[in-house]
């Protein structure tokens, strides 16, 4: 298993560009599904994450190539299995998208329940109730979402709770129902709005994506088409969070700077000279400590459950007294134990992680337990002094496109240990 290990004390200076956004490029990959032509997307960042979804289509029988650039082609035509296997689904929870694309445009969908993950029990209750909604006969046995339609039928869809997959696969699903579909109180993460594009370019009819109300009206076919996914926010927001903890000046570059308002707040209360270009954003701490800042994350345009990790890891060292509130998952402060090894002050009552600011954090052999709990970990590390080894990084590698290699551009000391064969464990 690969390892990071990291010399802290380097202030993180220049330029660094943001690759394809995972939350977006999954979600685009299962609606290449829906397509009866080729489709070619760029900016597909290369992430393990992205490998499973790629394995997930290759194994239904699409036809894939993938260039060194980021592009992929799918030729969807022709698919022998309309399976999401358990050992797939178990690795990442995102194959779920698969589910609304196989059962809209092929009648049928097994795919094994995600089942619950580290950050919480994430239940797909709405998928599956917007399915029905749409007239599938879905059943649930065995641990697999077996779901069959002759043709689905738009319908009036309220969610009862904002999911961002859950409006994603039920979007992708009405976009070939017979009819008109209306999604209500849908997430407005700007992801949704990408793949929205993306199915209007290979033909689809919606209209509100990014907004509470989508309007979709549901089309005979959908053909093949090129698309450029959006870059990746909270990849930008982790090096920006970077800069902010060593005091430093970076420069992301090739990113959306207006899927990221309420982040750019935080980091301006946290002292930041954040200058803002139309793809481009600069925060500039040098000669600063940040100050402690109160986060209460919240579904789009509010601060993103994503980034939270990363600022309970600015806290951990910034200025006074930090409160963060998670109101999306139960269970997503498990970089807090990890944190208080590094000698962070930090209590966790509930949803609410106390974060009293420390001088300096001091080196420590961590673990990552989930995905962003991972990058808070590895930003702790810059700021730590001593060496940090960050132990299952196979978590980091299903989001971050060579973070190390971009820290180390950076300035940052950080080196990949690597432990032989690769075998990730979910
Ligand atoms: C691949 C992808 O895009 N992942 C993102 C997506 O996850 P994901 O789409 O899984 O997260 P959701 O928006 O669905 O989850 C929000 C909340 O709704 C609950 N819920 C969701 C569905 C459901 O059927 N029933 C239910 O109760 C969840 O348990 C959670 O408490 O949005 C999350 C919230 O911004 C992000 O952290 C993830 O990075
Ligand atoms: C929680 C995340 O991803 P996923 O929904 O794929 O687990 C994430 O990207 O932080």
């Amino acid at each position: 298993m690969d390892k990071l290990l990291i010399t802290g004390g380097q202030a993180l200076q220049g330029r660094v560009r943001a690759s394809g956004a995972k939350n977006a490029a999954l979600p685009i990959l299962a609606a290449t599904l829906l397509a009866d032509g080729p489709v070619r997307l760029t900016n597909v960042p290369h992430l393990r994450d992205i490998n499973t979804m790629l394995a997930l289509l290759g194994r239904m029988g699409a036809r894939l190539e993938r260039t060194a650039e980021g592009a992929v082609t799918v030729q969807p035509a022709a698919l022998t299995s309309f399976v999401a296997p358990y050992e797939l689904v178990k690795t990442m929870r995102a194959s779920i998208l698969v589910l609304g694309p196989l059962v809209a445009r092929y009648g049928q969908a097994d795919v094994s329940l995600p089942g619950g993950c580290a950050i919480g029990a994430r239940p797909v209750n709405l998928h599956i109730d917007g399915l029905r909604a749409l007239g599938a006969e879905v059943s649930v046995d065995s641990g697999y979402i077996r779901a069959r339609a002759k043709r689905l039928k738009g319908a009036r869809l309220v969610m009862e709770m904002v999911s961002v997959t859950g409006t994603e696969n039920l979007m992708m699903a009405a976009a070939l129902a017979d009819g008109e579909t209306l999604i209500e109180n849908a997430a407005r993460e700007p992801e949704i709005a990408d793949l929205a594009d993306f199915l209007n370019a290979m033909g689809a009819r919606i209209q509100g994506a990014g907004t509470a109300e989508i309007r979709i009206q549901g089309v005979e076919r959908l053909g093949g088409a090129e698309y450029r996914v959006m870059p990746d926010r909270i990849e930008s927001g982790t090096f920006l969070v970077g800069a902010a903890m060593t005091g430093g000046c970076v420069r992301v570059e090739e990113t959306r700077p207006d899927c990221l308002d309420a982040v750019i707040q935080k980091l301006r209360e946290a002292g930041g000279a954040v200058e803002v270009g139309p793809d481009w954003i600069e925060l500039d701490m040098r000669g600063r400590r940040p100050r402690s800042v109160d986060i209460h994350t919240a579904p789009h345009p509010a601060f993103p459950t994503d980034m939270q990790a990363q600022f309970c890891a600015l806290n951990a060292i910034a200025e006074g007294v930090g409160v963060v509130t998670e109101t999306i998952f139960e269970n997503r402060f498990m970089h807090v134990p990890e944190l208080q090894r590094m000698g962070a002050d930090i209590r966790v009552e509930g949803n609410l992680a106390v974060c009293h600011g420390v001088g300096g954090l001091t080196a420590a052999p961590v673990m990552a337990t989930d995905l962003r709990a991972s990058a808070g970990l590895v930003l702790a590390g810059l700021v730590a002094a001593g060496e940090t080894m960050v132990d299952r990084i196979y978590h980091l590698d299903r989001g971050y496109e060579t973070m190390e290699a971009k820290l180390s551009g950076l300035g940052a000391s950080i080196e990949r240990i690597s432990g032989g064969n690769g075998t990730a464990t979910p």
